[in-house]
């Protein structure tokens, strides 16, 4: 059967980008609750953009270590369908979080060069047997900033068994989502600055040359 990544744009600010990343394919859309990120939305912002999503195309909450009340609001709010964790939450404070909102998560892992692969597979076993909200790790570059930076890390570190649960993240772009997905087999795939003109300011053009990407790797690939 032929392999079918999924694929998550995160960073939205815009109406038409976002229906640009629909109409391109998208499986998920992410809006960032990070007041540091430029591309930071309020959670009504976040409501008013994910209320114009059709059926079955999800809408992810990205938080960096958030209070549960931050959540909360979200929530109570969008309608969001999964949690994506991206500081340097534990996997107690996760499960706690997810728990108290009913919503599945991911757990962002930044990797280092000097990650090894007995490290991630220790992680995603923490936050698994933490919590049953616990959906999957999702791999991104170790920045200071915690994300969005942009920045590739070396996908040779990704341990072959984990390769097909993982989200793969950081400094995807066009140019290299066909090598990404050949390369790693992950089980999506995670973009921001590499599909914006601009910071939180996506491009309709290169959204849709990612995911024409991503799909050619997935045909060559099976
Ligand atoms: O997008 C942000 O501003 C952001 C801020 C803080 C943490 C994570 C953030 N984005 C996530 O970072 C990865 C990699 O992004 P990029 O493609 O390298 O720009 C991705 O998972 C974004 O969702």
């Amino acid at each position: 059967m032929m392999q079918r990544t999924r694929i998550k744009i995160c960073g939205f600010t815009r109406e038409e980008d976002l229906r640009a990343a629909v109409d391109a394919g998208a499986d998920a859309l992410g809006f960032v609750f990070y007041p540091k990120s430029p591309r930071y939305v309020t959670p009504l912002q976040a409501a008013r953009l994910a209320s114009s999503l059709p059926p079955f195309v999800s809408a992810v909450a990205l938080f960096v270590n958030p209070t549960l009340a931050e959540v909360e609001e979200v929530v109570r709010v969008a309608p969001i369908s999964l949690l994506q964790f991206h500081g340097d939450e534990t996997p107690a404070q996760c499960a706690a979080i997810a728990a108290a909102v009913a919503r599945p998560f991911v757990r962002a892992c930044r990797v280092k060069p000097d990650t090894g692969a007995s490290d991630l597979l220790e992680c995603e076993l923490a936050y698994r047997a933490a919590s049953p909200w616990f959906s999957g790790l999702l791999l991104d570059t170790w920045v200071d900033a915690y994300g969005g930076a942009g920045k590739v890390f070396d996908w040779s570190l990704i341990p072959k068994e984990l390769a097909p649960r993982v989200v793969l993240s950081g400094g995807l772009s066009v140019q290299n989502a066909t090598d990404a997905v050949s390369r790693v087999r992950p089980y999506a795939v995670d973009i921001s600055s590499g599909v914006e003109a601009g910071k939180g300011i996506k491009d309709a053009r290169k959204i849709a040359a990612f995911i024409a990407a991503v799909r050619a790797a997935d045909a060559n690939t099976s």
